[in-house]
């Protein structure tokens, strides 16, 4: 039997994922302890309305999360969401030399830095596992199982709803909008999608990953974001004529540069792009078949190679699991001794604007069918220096299709071709306009 004392824990928040965190540690509470070597015992639960929580023991509840945190415990798991109070309780703690356990990729996002420093400061612990992909086990492999190695590149799935809305699209024709009012209707969507269909939550999650992918401070603000919403049926149709898939896409990748910038760019050989957008790819990469409101991350290393990482990414259960994943880590460190590993942003790479990251366009037009129409278009290609990689071109009685597919460039230059093709009077409509990931440039 464990002879250290107890670990005493305070959860905060007790919603989706802490009601799940208060049954997993009750249900498993003696495998908990002897993976420990400590009984792991829930100190107080902070809510905001006790008489709604009648599935967890009533003595433990408390509307003063300060009050928990201040108490006698020694660690403090937060899953409130949002930025204050959990800021706050969170910084509370870790100074006070409590280890934290969180799943709140928006305060991640944004406050990272201030969190570990707090963390450094007093020699706690700060684990964050759920706080991307859920149940998948993904931060740690990137901080710990790769640290030896040089990660190029990661190229996630990482938004569960987004993903059963655009999985829904390709699989049933309809447009964005029935498909959201499915998601809702099934309880995928939330009330306000905002956060997902914007692209807000995959940003933070992005933020995160690059984070420690790339040893670099990354926020929310270095990371260009597009939602889902403008993804129109006629996209998926589109991507689905050759061969394609549409998926919004965290991606953060090295990109070279120039060396010739100014400030954090003076000197640099390299950077990184962090960004969420939607994108083909093909239906054979190994993200293509990550359908519904599953997750899934490709990450790319030197050494390594390709990998990826499959799983539940939301959910009360799976993402709880994650959260005792970080509990029991910590709790061991507790008892052993020492500490998880700190943040490493040593690295310092600077964010690349989007406008000049290396991107790759699929164009659909709508177009006149007479002769020199392709010739038209391909000429404001060459004038943007953009290579062209693929065209195909139907013609019907009276109009005519045309698809381009680029090489890579500059996505500055992608949309300024994109623009003044839509201006060309043989041009009738710009039917889809979406980048390609996954493929060779
Ligand atoms: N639900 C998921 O699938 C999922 C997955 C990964 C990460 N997360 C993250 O986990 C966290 C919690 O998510 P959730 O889905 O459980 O949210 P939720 O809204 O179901 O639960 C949050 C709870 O915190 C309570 N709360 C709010 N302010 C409080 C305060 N001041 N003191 C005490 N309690 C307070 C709310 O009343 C609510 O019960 C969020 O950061 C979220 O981003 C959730
Ligand atoms: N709203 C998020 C929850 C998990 O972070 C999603 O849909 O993936
Ligand atoms: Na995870």
């Amino acid at each position: 039997m464990p002879s250290h004392k107890p670990i005493r824990v305070a959860l905060l928040g007790c919603g989706t994922v802490g009601t799940e965190v208060v049954r997993l540690l009750t249900d498993q509470a003696a495998d908990l302890a002897a993976r420990v070597g400590a009984p792991v015992e829930l100190a107080g639960i902070a809510v905001r309305k006790p008489n709604k929580h009648r599935e967890v023991p009533a003595d433990l509840l408390t509307t003063d999360a300060a009050a928990l945190v201040a108490s006698d415990v020694d660690v403090v798991v937060e899953v409130i969401g949002g930025i204050e109070p959990a800021r706050t309780l969170l910084l509370d703690a870790l100074r006070a030399g409590k280890s934290a356990v969180t799943a709140n990729k928006a305060l991640l996002a944004e406050h990272t830095a201030e969190l570990s420093a707090a963390a450094d400061a007093s020699g706690a612990d700060l684990y964050f596992e759920a706080s991307v992909a859920g149940a998948i086990p993904l931060l740690r492999p990137l901080r710990e199982s790769l640290a030896g190695d040089r990660i190029t590149r990661v190229m996630g799935i990482v938004n569960g709803t987004t993903n059963f809305i655009l999985s829904g699209m390709d699989s049933t024709g309809a447009s964005y909008g029935e498909t959201l009012e499915e998601a809702t209707r099934l309880g995928y969507a939330e009330a306000d999608p905002t956060a997902d269909v914007d692209g807000f939550d995959a940003a933070s999650k992005a933020a995160i990953l690059a984070s420690l992918a790339f040893h670099t401070r990354v926020t929310a603000a270095d990371v260009h974001r597009e939602g889902i919403a403008s993804v129109s049926a006629a996209d998926i149709a589109a991507a689905k004529a050759l061969g394609r898939i549409v998926k919004l896409l965290a991606i953060c990748e090295r990109v070279p540069v120039g060396g010739d910038g100014e400030g954090a760019d003076a000197g640099a050989t390299e950077g990184i792009s962090v960004r969420v957008h939607p994108a083909m790819i093909p239906r054979s990469h190994p993200l293509a078949g990550v359908n519904g409101a599953f997750n899934a991350v490709f990450v790319e290393a030197d050494a390594a190679g390709e990998m990826m990482f499959y799983g539940q990414g939301a959910g009360g259960a799976p993402t709880a699991s994650a959260v005792l994943g970080d509990l029991v880590a910590v709790a061991r460190n507790l008892v052993q001794g020492g500490r998880g590993p700190r943040e490493s942003a040593y690295a310092g790479l600077p964010s690349r604007p989007m406008g000049q990251t290396p991107t790759r366009y699929h164009i659909s037009l709508d177009v006149a069918d007479r002769a020199g129409v392709l010739s038209q278009v391909a000429a404001v290609f060459a004038e943007h220096d953009v290579s062209i990689a693929a065209v195909r071109q139907e013609g019907r009685v009276d109009d005519a299709s045309l698809v381009v597919v680029t090489h890579a460039a500059t996505d500055a230059a992608l949309r300024s071709t994109v623009d003044k093709i839509g201006g060309l009077p043989v041009v009738r409509e710009v039917v889809s306009v979406m980048r390609v990931e996954g493929e060779e440039t």
